[in-house]
């Protein structure tokens, strides 16, 4: 087992997975990703949620050397997404006597992943509830749709520890040597985004609680400085953009809409943009480009015409951009066709049913490939992007 410190009486007993090729079936994990799981020793030993199917044997490993010949009182079920409750049963059935705590909703999900009875093992808390281990207490805090119903966080007051469920997790192993807030943002804005709301309100709820440790579900735990990764949730889940910058995702399929994006990305540049950033949307990460979507305050869509419509990857970010909810920024479309372009009409009628979305004009119109009066039209849009 890695030798991961939470507290003297907090072991962390989760597992990294080097393996997966696809998180979710659609992130890619350059640097992995971890399932995190902890174990409580006190008078009762509870263990916080479990590990994706993939790595019960190694986490059931780390459990066994954590729990030094003690058996399991309770198992807290955070949610049920299987990356971290699809050990539950084998948990459950290796220590029979173990009680398992979660809210009404999970134990109406419960049956629907797994057989085994429940009967005279539930342990059902709501809002504010707590558990008492010995010198450890655990209070529930319901965190509904971050992001699945089920949600909740359990704060251990004697130490100020948040077991945040999904909250403050992040893409990448803990092994890995990496920035936190790069792979936490695009961990959030994918995977959590829709639900800035339902963030809020979880934040306004830990505001209230006096946390020195937060220990999420994937990636590090988090012992200093918490202020910034707060702040950086409370920016992210309020729509805000984090920095000043400006993204060109351009949907090309032949090189010239690509060609303009580049262009467009130097006339800023030379005008002293602070940061600019393109992107293509059929070969860069997707999860990536949302991320910097969300991250910067302004966008240039640029979109090739593809059968009176719009190239397909475009059609595929934009709606990503609509399911996470994108808003508060301000919008540019480029388009090009050869006989009939109409990809910026498209785009224009997307965007335009987001939220507070300023749109900036002129409309570059590319016909095949770009000439000397699509490049002053680009320095106009490029004036009025500044
Ligand atoms: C399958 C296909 C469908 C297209 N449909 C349209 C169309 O409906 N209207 C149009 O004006 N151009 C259409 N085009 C032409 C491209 O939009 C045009 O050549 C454009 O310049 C391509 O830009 P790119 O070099 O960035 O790919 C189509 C091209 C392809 C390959």
């Amino acid at each position: 087992m890695k030798d991961i410190k939470v507290t003297d009486s907090v072991k962390y007993i989760g597992v990294d997975d080097h393996d997966i090729d696809l998180f979710e079936s659609q992130y890619v994990v350059p640097n992995g990703v971890s399932y995190n799981s902890y174990v409580i020793l006190d008078e009762k030993v509870v263990v916080m949620d479990t590990v994706d199917a993939r790595k019960t044997d190694e986490w059931l490993a780390n459990l066994e050397e954590a729990l030094e010949g003690r058996n399991v009182d309770y198992i807290v079920v955070s949610h049920m997404e299987p990356d971290h409750a699809a050990s539950l049963q084998v948990l459950a059935e290796k220590y029979p006597e173990a009680q398992i705590v979660g809210n009404a909703k999970t134990f109406n999900m419960i049956p629907q992943f797994f057989a085994f009875d429940l009967e005279g093992r539930k342990v059902v808390v709501k809002e504010g509830d707590t558990l008492s281990l010995g010198s450890h207490t655990l209070q529930f805090v319901m965190a509904p749709m971050v992001h699945w119903p089920e949600v909740m966080v359990a704060y251990e007051t004697s130490e100020k520890i948040l077991f945040s469920a999904d909250g403050f997790g992040k893409f990448g192993a803990l092994d890995a040597d990496e920035d936190w807030a790069c792979e936490a943002r695009r961990y959030y804005f994918n995977i959590c985004g829709k639900y800035g709301v339902q963030v809020q309100n979880l934040l306004k709820k830990a505001a209230g609680l006096d946390i020195e440790i937060i220990c999420p579900l994937h990636g590090p735990i988090l012992k200093e400085n918490l202020g910034y990764y707060i702040g950086l949730y409370d920016t992210w889940s309020k729509y805000e953009p984090e920095d000043k910058g400006i993204l060109i995702a351009y949907a090309s399929i032949h090189g010239n809409t690509a060609a303009a994006a580049k262009k467009l990305a130097e006339i800023l540049e030379a005008k002293g943009a602070p940061k600019v950033v393109v992107a293509d949307l059929s070969r860069d990460d997707m999860a990536e480009v949302i991320e910097d979507a969300f991250r910067y305050d302004r966008l240039v869509l640029a979109a090739a015409t593809y059968d009176a419509g719009i190239f397909p990857c475009m059609e595929d970010f934009l709606h990503h951009l609509k399911a996470k909810n994108y808003q508060k920024r301000k919008v540019a479309f480029m388009e090009n066709g050869s006989w009939a372009p109409m990809a910026a009409k498209i785009m224009k009628g997307i965007v335009e049913g987001f939220k507070n979305i300023e749109i900036v004009d002129p409309v570059v119109t590319i016909k095949s490939t770009m000439n000397d009066e699509n490049v002053k039209t680009m320095e106009e849009l490029a004036d009025n992007l500044l």
